[in-house]
């Protein structure tokens, strides 16, 4: 029997909830005994095998149809796969993972109000510099794409795989485009999101890749998940395993 191949978040706080997420329908997953091994059990269903892996890397192993199902954010989806809809489908948003990916600038630019500010900052430092102002994050596409549909041209995005935030007062970027919850690692790095500077909000959800070899068992398996999540989910008891 084909086991389908279920991806989850393997630390932080995906990890707790996505498994307090499945404890409240039923579903019991473990990390295996062996110490480090990013493995584990699921009880309450049979037919899942669990794999244990970074947030980040879900999407392409989705993409790829190396896990059927994979729990992770939204953002990052949209992020990594090209023409995300018809690679994977959204089975349910899980409610917890909130993050709203935004364009933040300097608290001091003042006279930036919007977009469109930015966009003339951009030409005004371009001509006074000789250079493209400079945008941090590690969410390109979405960036580039948001840029484009404000008509803004005049930057370049600068890699920035953590603490983007702190870009800007270690002088390697003007602005960022990062994800916020709290809002305040923006607001302790001196940092303002734009109003129309949303760019998406995200959540965590549990996705099933089109392109997984979805044989009969598996399609059978995810016809069993599907009507427990269908049902209402029950208060969990003890919290994450
Ligand atoms: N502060 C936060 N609050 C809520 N959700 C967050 C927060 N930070 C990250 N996330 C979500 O968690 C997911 C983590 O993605 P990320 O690529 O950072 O994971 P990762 O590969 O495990 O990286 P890392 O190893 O740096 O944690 C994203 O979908 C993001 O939206
Ligand atoms: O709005 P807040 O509640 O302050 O949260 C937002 C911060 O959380 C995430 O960083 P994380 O702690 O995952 O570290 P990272 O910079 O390495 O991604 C994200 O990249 C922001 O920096």
């Amino acid at each position: 029997m084909t086991a389908l191949k279920l991806g989850v978040p393997s630390k932080g706080r995906l990890q707790d909830a996505t498994i307090d997420w499945f404890a409240a329908r039923g579903i019991r997953l473990s990390r295996s005994s062996q110490g480090r091994e990013y493995a584990g059990r699921v009880e309450g269903i049979d037919g899942i095998e669990l794999v244990l892996l970074s947030a980040g890397e879900i999407p392409r192993e989705l993409a790829a149809g190396r896990l059927h199902l994979g729990v992770t954010g939204q953002d990052v989806v949209r992020e990594q796969i090209p023409a995300w809809e018809s690679q994977v489908e959204e089975i349910a948003e899980m409610g917890f993972g909130f993050a709203d990916l935004v364009v933040a600038v300097p608290a001091f630019w003042i006279d930036v109000e919007d977009m469109a500010d930015l966009d003339s900052v951009a030409a005004e430092f371009r001509a006074r510099h000789g250079q493209r102002l400079r945008v941090a994050t590690k969410y390109h596409a979405l960036a580039r794409a948001f840029f484009r549909r404000h008509g803004v041209a005049d930057y370049r995005l600068v890699d920035s795989q953590g603490a983007t935030e702190g870009t800007v007062k270690n002088g390697t970027a003007e602005a960022v485009v990062d994800i916020t919850s709290t809002g305040s690692t923006l607001r302790d790095n001196h940092l303002r999101v734009l109003p129309d500077g949303l760019i998406l909000r995200s959540q965590a959800t549990l996705f099933a890749a089109r392109n997984a070899p979805w044989d009969e068992e598996a399609r059978g398996t995810r016809a069993e998940l599907a009507a427990r999540l269908a049902r209402a989910p029950a208060p969990v008891a003890g919290g994450s395993a």
